[in-house]
């Protein structure tokens, strides 16, 4: 009998939790052949990272899209049977009446929620632990992660394969860029841009303007698309129109589906990415990167900053992994100083291995859902 999940995910902002568990939703119908609900509270930021799904679901209608049954999650909750897994994402709350029927079930659902991810040494130690609640079933709480202690990273069976055979193929990246109206001149660097508001942005961009290397930079529609306009000294732009000042040039395109941000990311020489997700495929990418991590309040992203670098520059030469973490806290913290412009790109090629190594080592562990399907059948 195929088994039922109900994933649960409440959008706060921008686009992490949504695509985190569309993400997940659709690797466990596709390759688990799982039966899965995705009641998601705000469709449309869904929608911007599927075409497929449209920007308003009733109530009463979900839709079927990639075998996943999306549900609009609306404030007024309509009795339903609960899954056999249900996944609360980033402890969100779960209406009450639902809580109630898990309980009820003649066998109670598995209950699990899905943490942020967390390079933090603790992490491994927590994971998969449970807790009693008040409807007197166990939650557990599941977290995904970069050593095989914990859950794993999202990584769908063929992405790695995909990923290869296109960076093999040097047609189907000018193909993928030309259908976003992007032609990069031979001599110059392609760089993605996907960050949070930063200071540190317009004096980085100064200083690759009046650097060496020619550098392309592609920023999808978004939240920083303003702070890159006031750089360029423009009120508007076109979408496409390639913009040049001194050695960088600006093109802005839409905002794309996630399977062509994956492209984008294998097309690109250096990745800026921020939050989760993007992070994550940043990764799955093997290019170097920068990660604008989510702020949090009093500073608290910082050590989640630190435990990621700690495992991540292990390998590196002494001085480039000195530009790596002094670069990216620098960056975080929106201040880059004048010598550490340029070392947000520094690395070159044994960047490039580390990235590949780094990338092949995260291949061997566990992928996310295959760790949730692993951990509902010792459960059962
Ligand atoms: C730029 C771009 C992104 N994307 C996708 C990739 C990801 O699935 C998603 C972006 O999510 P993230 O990278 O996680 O960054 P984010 O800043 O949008 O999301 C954040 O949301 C907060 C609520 C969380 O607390 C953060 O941890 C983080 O998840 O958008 C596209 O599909 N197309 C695009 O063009």
């Amino acid at each position: 009998m195929r088994t039922s999940w109900d994933i649960f995910c409440h959008v706060i902002d921008n686009y992490g939790d949504a695509g985190v568990c569309w993400r997940l939703a659709r690797q466990l119908a596709v390759e688990y052949d799982a039966e899965v609900r995705l009641w998601v509270d705000d469709p449309e930021t869904l929608a911007r990272l599927c075409a497929l799904v449209p920007s308003e679901i009733s109530g009463d209608t979900p839709r079927l899209i990639d075998g996943v049954w999306v549900h609009y999650w609306s404030s007024t909750w309509r009795n339903v049977v609960p899954a056999d897994v249900v996944i609360e994402a980033f402890a969100c709350q779960l209406p009450l009446d639902y809580l109630a029927a898990m309980a009820e079930r003649s066998r109670p659902s598995l209950w699990l929620n899905l943490e942020y991810l967390s390079a933090e040494e603790w992490v491994a130690g927590c994971h998969g632990l449970p807790s009693l609640q008040q409807n007197g079933l166990q939650k557990y709480f599941f977290f995904p992660g970069f050593s095989p202690e914990t859950g794993g990273l999202l990584r769908e069976a063929d992405l790695v394969k995909r990923r290869t055979e296109f960076q093999q193929s040097e047609c189907a990246k000018i193909q993928f860029l030309r259908s976003l109206g992007v032609e990069v001149a031979a001599e110059s660097a392609l760089v993605s841009l996907f960050c949070y508001d930063s200071p540190a942005l317009g004096q980085w961009l100064d200083a690759v303007s009046e650097g060496e290397v020619k550098r392309h930079f592609l920023v999808p529609a978004g939240r920083v698309v303003a702070d890159v306009c006031r750089w360029l000294g423009r009120e508007t732009y076109e979408l496409g129109e390639p913009y040049q000042r001194g050695n960088v040039c600006i093109q802005f395109i839409p905002f794309l589906s996630q399977r062509d941000y994956d492209l984008l990311l294998w097309s690109c020489d250096f990745n800026v990415v921020r939050g989760e997700d993007s992070f994550v495929r940043a990764q799955w990418a093997a290019k170097p990167f920068l990660w604008h991590i989510y702020p949090q309040q009093e500073g608290a992203h910082f050590p989640k900053l630190d435990a990621f670098l700690h495992c991540y520059t292990e390998g590196l030469s002494a001085d480039l992994k000195a530009a790596v973490v002094g670069s990216w806290r620098a960056w975080n913290a929106g201040v880059l100083p004048a010598d550490m412009q340029g070392q947000l790109f520094a690395g070159g090629a044994e960047l490039m291995g580390h990235s590949a190594r780094w990338c092949a080592r995260l291949e061997g562990q566990n992928n996310l859902a295959e760790s949730l399907v692993q951990f509902y059948q010792n459960w059962v």
